[in-house]
């Protein structure tokens, strides 16, 4: 209601009145007494009724003004204004005093302020409903946790242990060693499991969008964000978990945030002067030797104390190859299905897999169960389906007698190359895998002639 009242006394004239309502822009004025009492209310009609009349400019309002009116209390509420046949209507006291007047067009402001506001809490929320839904749909695919052996034993037993205490994990391990099925297996486990648990590949989002990505950003922070602003994925993780995969490529301007939010436990958007708080578990996990690049400054020591307070090491799957038989079955499942096959892998096939060195992770061998299924002829793959995935330019080629040992070695390192590259996907992570540095990578990629996007 407008508590800025223009009144007029009864003995106010017509001039007066007309003087006060073109001055503040009103259209009608309350007659009052000299105690603010409400006598009547005097419109514009009634003023142009006045002068259509031919009355004089002086005649006293109290002359023209209505009586019957309707009136609110301040108990009453707003909304009954349109239920009565009048755009104007005055609020007065239990003593009849005036104290403000409710107009539609109070209520069309103060409506349509309230509703820009939901409309700005609905447009976050559906927001965060979106991501959430995204990150939902993404981890969908929920996979059992395969293993025989005793290493493996232990390490699904401290995950299950430590699930429901809600202390930060860092899982350590190769690449492609489990470290993600094993953070999910802890979220699944934990009071948390109905919560959202959002995973995030530190390594993957360019450096520029990690943060933003991270803590979201207000509304207005910069150039091409969403114009109602965004919240960061630890946001969408909240009463969840969050999974900080390759937390060892995490920026040290960002790791100093990291700090902040795991002790202080909210976080800022982007351009953003307001805390949220945050409740949240997180577990991070690495292939890098963390400890080293504390020693190197390249990881903050306080964060990887934070982070390092329950940590599980994953041992490659070359020093537990009894997990290699029911992990080559998984995937037999899991791709015949996809490719809608029934293929079944010879048994010296998985007695030479499990017995050679396996050079790879988990992850080598489920991308070479796929290839095998697919490029294999017949129902049975066996061991020559495999020399003829793994090597085929140097098997073919060891049949000619001709080749010199030269070109032979160079046969096995175009293949070597070849496969780290298509197991690993980037040049660093391949050339770290046949311990070489990445420059000598590329330098013997050129040379024969394998595409690796430099
Ligand atoms: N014990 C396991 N049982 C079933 N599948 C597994 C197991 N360990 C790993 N995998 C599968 O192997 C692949 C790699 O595993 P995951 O992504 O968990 O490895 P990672 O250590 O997180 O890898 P990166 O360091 O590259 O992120 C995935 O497809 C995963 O489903």
């Amino acid at each position: 209601m407008t508590t800025n009242l223009v009144t007029i006394k009864p003995e106010g004239t017509l001039r007066e009145a007309t003087h006060l309502m073109r001055l503040n822009k009103v259209d009608a004025l309350p007659v009052v007494d000299q105690d603010y009492k409400l006598l009547g209310l005097i419109t514009k009609s009634h003023v142009l009724d006045a002068f259509l009349n031919n009355l004089p400019a002086d005649t006293p309002v109290k002359n023209l003004m209505i009586t019957e009116l309707f009136t609110f209390t301040p108990e009453d509420d707003a909304d009954k204004t349109w239920e009565v046949p009048v755009g104007r209507v005055p609020v007065v006291d239990n003593e009849g005093k005036i104290i403000g007047i409710v107009t539609r067009t109070d209520l069309i402001r103060s409506y349509y302020k309230e509703l820009k506001r939901l409309n700005s809490i609905l447009n976050e929320r559906v927001e965060n409903y979106r991501e959430a839904l995204k990150h939902f749909r993404e981890s969908q695919y929920q996979q059992p946790v395969i293993y025989k052996s005793s290493a493996m034993e232990q390490v699904v037993e401290l995950a299950r242990r430590v699930a429901d205490i809600d202390a930060t994990v860092l899982i350590l391990g190769e690449s492609g060693s489990g470290k993600e099925v094993i953070a999910t297996l802890i979220h699944q486990e934990s009071r948390r499991c109905t919560e959202n648990f959002i995973k995030i590949n530190c390594s993957a989002i360019p450096e520029n969008l990690l943060e933003s990505e991270l803590f979201g950003y207000e509304q207005g922070a910069f150039s091409g964000a969403n114009k109602n602003g965004k919240p960061g994925l630890f946001e969408l993780a909240n009463h969840g978990t969050i999974f900080l995969d390759e937390i060892g490529d995490l920026p040290q301007q960002l790791q100093a945030k990291l700090l902040r939010v795991l002790q202080d436990k909210e976080i800022y958007r982007l351009g953003g002067t307001t805390p949220r708080k945050l409740n949240v578990r997180i577990i991070a996990a690495t292939n890098k030797d963390l400890a080293q690049m504390v020693k190197n400054k390249t990881f903050r020591e306080d964060l990887y104390y934070r982070l390092n307070v329950i940590p599980i090491t994953i041992p490659p799957l070359r020093e537990r190859r009894e997990d290699i038989p029911p992990l080559i079955n998984y995937f037999l499942e899991v791709f015949n299905k996809k490719h809608g096959y029934n293929k079944i892998f010879a048994p010296e096939l998985v007695d030479f897999l499990t017995e050679q060195p396996w050079p790879g992770n988990v992850r080598e061998l489920s991308n070479t169960v796929d290839r095998l299924i697919i490029i294999s002829r017949g129902n049975i793959i066996t061991l020559e389906d495999y020399q003829n995935l793994t090597a085929p330019s140097t098997k073919i080629k060891e049949n000619h007698e001709d080749l010199s040992l030269a070109r032979r070695l160079d046969n096995v390192e175009k293949s070597l190359l070849l496969k780290a590259l298509e197991t690993y996907g980037s040049t660093r992570k391949a050339a770290k895998a046949l311990g070489i540095s990445q420059a000598s990578f590329i330098r013997k990629a050129r040379k024969h002639g394998i595409k690796t996007g430099f």
